[in-house]
């Protein structure tokens, strides 16, 4: 199965052409501490650039409970939600939730919560957003039935193995598609190309 693509941590309009041209399937603004952090007014600014077909996730990492209603507001396709989900937002959040689950050994996988909002795990590293890949090997034992967005460390050159080892549905990439300005048109456009052609 090829996988669908996200690019996060979009920060600029000059990024946007490459997600466009190439048909990325997700986009992701970082809410959470980060040299990629945004403003939601912002991002929905960004949004409006994209093609209608590109679906937005907004990225926290235990937010306030302000930033979490500026982003319900916000509309934004999905939330991917990394650290403890409070109950009482897991009540009242209608949209999709993406759980952020940092893979550090076997018993990681326990930490992946069961709710009828949550529709996918977003599977990375300690730290998420570091370009760091974590042992792919550890998810051989998941079910083909989890919605997993393979996150941590992916470039053009590793994300073969990656698909072939941990069979995603979904891979997201940031670091590795990123130069000295920011996002790169080249590295975007060669990182899609290569997932795409995946099993040619
Ligand atoms: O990008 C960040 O700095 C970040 C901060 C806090 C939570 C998530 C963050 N990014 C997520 O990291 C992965 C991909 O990262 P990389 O390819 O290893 O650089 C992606 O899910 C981003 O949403």
């Amino acid at each position: 199965m090829i996988p669908k693509i996200k690019v996060c941590g979009i920060t600029k309009p000059e990024e946007i052409q490459a997600l466009n041209d190439m048909a990325v399937d997700y986009v992701g603004f970082v809410f959470a501490t980060s040299k990629r952090k945004i403003t939601v007014e912002k991002a929905i600014k960004l949004r409006k650039l994209l093609n209608k077909d590109i679906k937005t996730v907004a990225v926290l990492k235990d937010p306030t409970d302000d930033l979490v209603q500026w982003v319900i507001d916000g509309q934004f396709d999905i939330i991917q939600w990394h650290g403890i989900i409070p109950e009482k937002w897991l009540a009242r959040i209608d949209q999709n939730i993406w759980q952020g689950v940092s893979i550090c050994n076997e018993a990681s996988l326990n930490e992946m919560i069961g709710h009828h909002n949550i529709v996918g795990y977003v599977l990375d590293g300690k730290n998420p957003g570091s370009g760091k890949p974590f042992d792919w090997e550890l998810l051989k034992q998941l079910s083909t039935q989890s919605n997993i967005i393979l996150a941590g460390g992916l470039n053009a050159e590793n994300v073969d193995t990656a698909i072939k080892t941990a069979h995603p549905h979904i891979v997201d990439v940031s670091s590795g598609v990123e130069d000295a300005n920011g996002k790169s048109y080249e590295k975007i456009k060669t990182f899609v190309r290569k997932v795409r052609n995946y099993d040619k």
